[in-house]
C-alpha cells in the first residue's frame, strides 16, 4: 500500500484551525471542504486518462481528458460527507456511491448501516473519502466491500492517520489484487485508550454536524 503525506504548508495550516477546539462548525466544514480539494490535487495525480485531439484556434494538437468510465467516489457517512464537495469540485464527471458507517464505540468495530454503491465496479477507480483513519477498521471495511464489486484501483483519502490506523490497512488490504493509495494529510502520534487520534481533532461527526444520538 502507498501511503503519501503530501508537505505542504497551506495543508498544515488549515489543518491547524481544523483541530483547534475553538474553531465551529461552518468553519470547521469549510476547512474540511478545503483540505478535501488540496489533497485531491495528490489524489488524483494518476487519475485515468485518454488521450483527446483537440484544434487551438493555432494548430491541432492532442491533449487528454478523463476515460470512462468516470471515477467513483464514496464518501463514508457522517463524516465523510464534509469532504464530499471539496472532492466533487475537482472532479465534477465523477459518480458518488455512499457507505454508512458508525464505530460502536465500545468495541471500535464498525457496523456498516447504509450502502449505496453500483453493483459492478468492475475496472472502475474509486476514491474513498473519510476524515478520520483511526483503527482503520472502518476503512478497511469499506476497501473490500469495494473490492468484493470489483474496483480495480483504489485511493482512500482521510485528513488525518493514526499510525494504528495505518498499519492495520496496510495489513488488510495491503495484499490486495488491486492498488491501494492512502493519502492523508497527516499522520498523527498515536489512538488514546478509547480509540480517538491523538492529538487528532475530536469526534469528526459531530465537529461537522453536531452530537450524535
Ligand atoms: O478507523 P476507525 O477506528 O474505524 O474510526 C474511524 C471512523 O470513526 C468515525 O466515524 P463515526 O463512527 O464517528 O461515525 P460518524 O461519521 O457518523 O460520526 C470516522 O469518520 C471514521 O468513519
Ligand atoms: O479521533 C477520532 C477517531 C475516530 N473518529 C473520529 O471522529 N475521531
Ligand atoms: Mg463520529
Amino acid at each position: 500500500m502507498r501511503v503519501i503525506n503530501p508537505d505542504h504548508r497551506l495543508i498544515a495550516h488549515k489543518l491547524t484551525y481544523l483541530r483547534d477546539e475553538r474553531t465551529d462548525s461552518p468553519t470547521f466544514r469549510r476547512l474540511a471542504e478545503e483540505l478535501m480539494t488540496l489533497l485531491a490535487y495528490e489524489a488524483t495525480r494518476e487519475v485515468r486518462v485518454e488521450p483527446f485531439a483537440i484544434r487551438t484556434p493555432v494548430a491541432p494538437t492532442t491533449g487528454i481528458k478523463l476515460s470512462n468510465p468516470k471515477p467513483l467516489v464514496v464518501p463514508i457517512l457522517r463524516a465523510g460527507l464534509g469532504m464530499l464537495e471539496g472532492m466533487v469540485r475537482l472532479l465534477p464527471s465523477a459518480e458518488v456511491g455512499f457507505l454508512g458507517m458508525q464505530r460502536d464505540e465500545e468495541t471500535l468495530e464498525p457496523v456498516t448501516y447504509a450502502n449505496r454503491l453500483p453493483e459492478d465496479l468492475s475496472g472502475r477507480q474509486v476514491y474513498v473519502l473519510d476524515p478520520m483513519l483511526a483503527t482503520g477498521g472502518s476503512m478497511a471495511d469499506a476497501i473490500h466491500y469495494l473490492l468484493e464489486r470489483g474496483a480495480d484501483d483504489i485511493t482512500a483519502v482521510c485528513l488525518l492517520a493514526a499510525p494504528e490506523g495505518i498499519a492495520h490497512l496496510e495489513e488488510s488490504v495491503g495484499t490486495a489484487a488491486c492498488p491501494v493509495t492512502l493519502v492523508t494529510g497527516a499522520i498523527d502520534e498515536r489512538l488514546n485508550e478509547v480509540g480517538y487520534i491523538v492529538p487528532g481533532l475530536g469526534d469528526a461527526g459531530d465537529r461537522l454536524y453536531g452530537l450524535a444520538q
